[in-house]
Parts: structure tokens; sequence; C-alpha cells
């Protein structure tokens, strides 16, 4: 809650009470989110434990069963191109069009995206998440790890106010790991608003301001990565 006379600019993401049921099961208990410019938070917590859940409702790929989600004042929802514009996501499932090579893929992003000068930053883009070697490859071609670089790249090439990421750090490899909490460190120094799930406690450390844990779809810590990873027992 901001202090009266606190000059804070509002949050960029608000969510406040959303929660998510299907059915009689509550996937996501409500929860109350605020995500400022320029700031990332990581949401950490075993398998099922609602994070995708959660990340879906702040990327208006889902609508909350309780609740709201705010994107910039306006609800967040997929449909509304406004959203679609600002916010980029990289999901948890790697999905790729067989007969486009990696440039074509990043082509479409860039054309859908009416990108200015979409070649020279697609370039850019390749060479920086080592996929230049790969450009004209097809997906099929690719390792594990190269298609989940494809994935983050695809981000990239398109402009965002909001960066959503699903267990990004999945099939990398350590290097390629510690590319990604580069890229995410410039992310919040050009302004981008930081949402990501993750298993990876040193990512989090390492980007993250802000760390929400949750279990069996219940918030359960929150605050700083060092003080919930101190929390949950897993640093000392
Ligand atoms: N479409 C759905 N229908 C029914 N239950 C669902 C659906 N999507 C998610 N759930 C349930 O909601 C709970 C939270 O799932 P969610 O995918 O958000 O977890 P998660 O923390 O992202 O897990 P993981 O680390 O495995 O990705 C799980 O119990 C899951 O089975």
């Amino acid at each position: 809650m901001a202090a009266q006379g606190d000059t804070a600019p509002p949050p960029l993401l608000r969510l406040r009470g959303v929660s998510r049921s299907y059915g009689e099961r509550k996937a996501l208990h409500p929860l109350d989110l605020d995500l400022q410019r320029g700031s990332c938070t990581a949401l950490f917590g075993h398998n099922g434990s609602g994070k995708s859940t959660l990340l879906r409702i702040a990327s208006g790929r889902d609508v909350p069963t309780g609740g709201s989600a705010l994107f910039d004042g306006r609800p967040v929802a997929e449909d509304d191109p406004e959203v679609r514009a600002r916010v980029a996501v990289v999901g948890d499932t790697v999905a790729t069009y067989p007969d486009l090579t990696v440039r074509e893929h990043l082509e479409l992003v860039a054309v859908a995206h009416a990108v200015d000068d979409a070649h020279a930053w697609i370039d850019h883009v390749l060479a920086d998440r080592r996929l230049a070697d790969h450009a004209h490859a097809l997906p099929g071609s690719l390792s594990s790890g190269q298609l989940q670089s494809l994935l983050l790249a695809a981000a990239l090439v398109r402009p965002r106010d909001l960066l959503v990421l699903d267990e990004p750090e999945q099939r990398l490899d350590p290097g390629a790991r510690r590319r990604l909490a580069e890229l995410l460190a410039a992310e919040k120094a050009d302004g981008v608003a930081v949402l990501l799930a993750t298993h990876q406690a040193e990512l989090a450390e390492a980007v993250a301001d802000r760390m929400i844990a949750l279990e069996d779809g219940r918030l359960v810590a929150e605050g700083t990565p060092a003080d919930v990873l101190r929390e949950l027992g897993i640093r000392a």
C-alpha cells in the first residue's frame, strides 16, 4: 500500500484479489500483485503451485474467476490490441511452424508488430541469442535449448512494456542461463516490467526485486528473493 504523499507512479500491472477456479478446484487463491516499470517479480513454487495460472491471468491469456487484473489501468485481455502490442509472453511450451526457418519465425513476429528496420534488428537478436548460425534452420533440426532461445528471441524482436516468462531457464545450458539473467537485467534497465515464473533460485536472485512463493495456489511468502529463499529454507 502506497503511503500518503508517496509519489511512486501507478504500477504497470495491478492484480487485486485475482483467483482462478477450475470447477471445484481452486488453482489460485485470491492474490494481489503490483509490478512497476523497470522492475522484476519472480514467482517460485513446486509443480502445480499456480505459477502458470497467475502468468496467464497477468498476460490476458486467461480470465480470473475472481478479482481484477489491470495493465496500465485497463483490464488485461489478450484480444485488446493495446495489450497485444505491449505485452510479450514467453510461454512454457515451444510452439513453432515446422516449415518456417528460425529467421522466418522472427520475421513473422516483426511484421505482426510493424517493427521498423526489422532485418537489422532480427540480425541483432539472432546474434544475441547465439542463433545466427541457425537462422536458416527449420525447428525440427534445432536442439531443445536452441528452440527455447528461439522462443526468447521471438519476444525480443517486438516492442514490449511488460515481459511475462514462464520458466524461461528450462532447457538452457549454464552459459545460456547466464545470458538469460543478463538479458532480463537489460530489460529492466530499459524500463520493461518483467514477471517470471522460475524453478531456479539463482535466476530470481540475479534479476528479481521481489519474489512471491506459491504453494497449492496460495501465496506463502513474499519479499526480496533473499528473504523469501531464507524463509523457504533454501538459503541460510
Ligand atoms: N485448464 C485446467 N483445467 C483444470 N485444472 C488446471 C488447468 N490448468 C491448471 N490446472 C490446475 O491448476 C493448478 C496450478 O497449475 P499451474 O499450471 O498454474 O502450476 P505451475 O505452478 O505453473 O506448475 P509447473 O511448475 O508444473 O508449470 C494445478 O493443480 C493444475 O492441475
